[in-house]
């Protein structure tokens, strides 16, 4: 095994609060060790574009507590090239760097696993994405921050709507999953809960919403990958309870930026020293990630997203959505 000396970092996809203490957790552990730290901006099109800046832990403690990510990030039609990927490797060699660490969701992992076909470097991921979709981790950088944040939101929400009487259809953030409208929707009492993984919600919903008697609030929280949407659930409640005084307000990227949470920050730092840590231990094509408050490595191809919700969440959304 080649001795690592420099390693190079990039966040990708959407940003997620939590990166940046991400980040300097792998400066941190990468100075203890006097390993050279590049970081690539711009996720694959840094790669790509030859786009690399050096990284001080000194500058990286300044952004701990900032969302976002220092490094920008980027969806990237060019990686998804095979040519696009030769030129990031050619990068690579042009700088000697010996290792990468990749900050970002399943797409940024799926593209790890392309890219280890022509790139023998070693790779290890770190989870950032807000909606906590990936296997091989309880909790992805971002998610308690986006949930903190839907909330906060959701909460005032409802004091216009009580004081109305109206219901309110709120979409929520997961491009494929309900984890952010499951725990957003719980934390602040809705009514209704309509996410990707379940059908069942909506009959629900629709059950309670022909008995809403106009006497009180009626809070629906939609995830944006639900099959209806929130556009689609409105008229059929309108078909049904055509006098019915509803809005809808889609929350939107708000759940993806400010300040980390607590929690956030301190996984980012976890995970990031995890990631420089596994490296060393010659470590390679894994995500470090946190299973029951654990830190621990999954093979790239088993973090592939995650749609099921587990039975215990089943079970709440059984007996929160169910008619008093
Ligand atoms: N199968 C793939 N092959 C190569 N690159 C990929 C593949 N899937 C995703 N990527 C790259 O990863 C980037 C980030 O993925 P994306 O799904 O946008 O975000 P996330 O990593 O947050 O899920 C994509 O823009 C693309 O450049
Ligand atoms: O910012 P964009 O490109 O419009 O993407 C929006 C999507 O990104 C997310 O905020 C986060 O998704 P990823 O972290 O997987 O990129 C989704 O919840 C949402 O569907």
């Amino acid at each position: 095994m080649k001795n690592i000396e420099h390693i190079a970092v990039f966040t990708s996809g959407g940003d997620s609060p939590g990166m940046n203490a991400a980040l300097h957790g792998v400066a941190k552990t990468a100075e203890i060790n006097n390993i050279r730290l590049s970081g690539f901006r711009k996720g694959y099109e840094g790669l790509i574009d030859g786009d690399m800046v050096q990284l001080d832990s000194n500058e990286l403690k300044k952004w701990v507590h900032r969302g976002g990510t220092l490094l920008k990030t980027a969806r990237s039609k060019g990686f998804l090239t095979l040519e696009g990927r030769q030129q990031a490797l050619a990068n690579l060699q042009k700088n000697k760097v010996d290792a990468l660490v990749a900050i970002g969701g399943d797409g940024t992992f799926k593209g790890l696993l392309a890219f280890s076909e022509i790139c023998d470097l070693p790779f290890i991921g770190v989870p950032g994405t807000i909606d906590n979709d990936l296997a091989g981790t309880d909790f992805t950088l971002g998610f308690d921050s986006a949930v903190n944040t839907a909330i906060e939101n959701i909460d005032k929400i409802r004091d216009t709507a009580e004081s109305h009487n109206r219901i309110f259809l709120i979409e929520v953030m997961g491009r494929d999953c309900g984890y952010i409208a499951i725990h957003s929707g719980l934390g602040t009492g809705a009514d209704a809960i309509l996410i990707p993984e379940s059908a069942q919600d909506f009959l629900q919903l629709l059950e309670n919403a022909e008995s809403y008697d106009r006497e009180d609030a009626f809070i629906a929280i939609v995830s944006e990958g639900d099959e209806l949407g929130a556009e689609l659930a409105a008229s059929k409640i309108k078909e049904i309870n055509p006098d019915v005084d509803l809005r809808i307000t889609k929350l939107g990227h708000v759940q993806r930026g400010g300040n980390p949470s607590a929690f956030d920050r301190m996984l980012g730092i976890r995970l990031g020293v995890t990631a420089v840590e596994a490296l060393l231990l010659g470590r390679r094509n894994a995500m470090a990630g946190i299973l029951n408050n654990e830190l621990c490595l999954t093979p790239f191809d088993q973090v592939v997203k995650e749609h099921q919700v587990n039975d215990e969440l089943q079970n709440l959304l059984k007996i929160f959505g169910s008619k008093n």
